[in-house]
């Protein structure tokens, strides 16, 4: 019996990703939560004709509920950018959020996998960690930033510039999810792409800025939500998987602390000191296995890994400290 649980459901990324979710044979019980609309969406996906079951549950006084007995909860509830904001300006209102979210997954379901989604990943991710730590319950292995969307930019934009190139092909991306934080890892396809250097720099600024290519479109709309409900579905779905014995590998951002051995390639990139970082990982059963190493960085990733250390650190401190303050 695997259970499933949404929080933050009827949003833009919500009702995508519940939708994917509802389509996954791995999973029996979809437990879909949010502070409003949520009802008309569980009832609606409900209608499906897969053989899971939906639940709906509206409100903090029902977050206990829907959460206990969760296997994996994803959490893509909160505000999203306007044009001009960065992700960090999203900090004030949705480090609580997170925080109230995760109280919730240590009281009722301690041992689940739980996927942060909700922006600024960089700084979420420890903060939904220090929630867990004060409780008692936390265990690195089980802990995502869910990046996957930095991913598929990746490959989706290598085909747009080659179009023999499989948009399909995984390229891994490390380092945090926010601008120049982003670094995707082009160097483990360069053979097939041959991306002379300017192609290289251009192309690699459209992935650390994909975000706000969609906010812009978007024209004060929100930003990505179909493509996140993708990516966020890609995530879990490699969760059931390895929770099924099929091997997986994906990215995403962790606490170095699981590995620490695995862990020593990316911090012999600059990023000695740091605690939280994306990298490539294999999964198990009980969430990350290992951190796969990444040798032989070209000397422009490598660059690039030095700009995003000392952001990422200031935005790990963030959300350490909004706990422990
Ligand atoms: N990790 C990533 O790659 C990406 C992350 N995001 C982030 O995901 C978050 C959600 O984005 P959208 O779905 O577009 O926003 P949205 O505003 O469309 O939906 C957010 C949902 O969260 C709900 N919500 C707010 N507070 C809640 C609470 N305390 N408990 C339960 N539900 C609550 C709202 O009612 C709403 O239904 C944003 O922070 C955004 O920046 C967006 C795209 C990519
Ligand atoms: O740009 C944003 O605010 C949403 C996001 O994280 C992305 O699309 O990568």
């Amino acid at each position: 019996m695997v259970q499933v649980a949404v929080l933050g459901a009827a949003g833009g990324i919500g009702q995508p990703l519940s939708l994917l979710l509802k389509l996954n044979k791995d999973i029996d019980v979809l437990n879909l939560y949010d502070l409003v609309r949520c009802p008309g969406v569980a009832v609606d996906i409900s209608h499906i004709n897969t053989n899971s079951k939906v639940n709906a549950f509206q409100g903090a006084a029902q977050l206990a509920e829907c959460l206990t007995g969760c296997d994996i909860v994803v959490i893509p509830a909160g505000v999203p950018r306007k044009p001009g904001m960065t992700r960090d300006d999203l900090f004030n209102v949705n480090a609580g959020i997170v925080r109230d979210l995760v109280q919730g997954v240590a009281e009722n379901c301690p041992k689940a996998q739980v996927c942060i989604i909700s922006n600024p990943v960089n700084s979420t991710v420890p903060i939904a960690a220090e929630v867990l730590k004060k409780n008692g319950v936390y265990d690195p292995k089980k802990l995502f930033g869910v990046t996957t969307l930095d991913l598929v930019r990746t490959s989706r934009f290598a085909h747009e510039l080659r179009p023999d190139f499989d948009a399909n092909t995984f390229i891994p991306v490390i380092g945090g999810h926010s601008g120049p934080t982003i670094v995707p890892i082009y160097s483990r396809v360069n053979k097939q792409l041959q991306l002379s250097e300017q192609e290289l720099k251009d192309i690699t600024q459209r992935v650390q800025y994909g975000g706000d290519e969609v906010v812009k479109a978007k024209d004060g709309e929100g930003s990505a939500t179909l493509s996140m409900a993708y990516a966020g579905y890609r995530f879990v779905a490699s969760l059931l998987d390895a929770r099924h014995g099929r091997p997986t590998t994906e990215c995403c951002y962790i606490d170095l602390a699981v590995d620490p051995s695995g862990a020593q390639c990316y911090r012999s990139l600059g990023a000695q000191d740091l605690s939280y970082f994306s990298v490539l990982a294999s999964f198990d059963k009980d969430g990350i296995h290992n951190i796969l190493p990444l040798d032989n960085l070209t000397p422009f990733e490598q660059e690039l890994v030095k700009v995003a250390v000392p952001a990422l650190a200031s935005n790990v401190e963030a959300g350490v400290s909004f706990i422990n303050k």
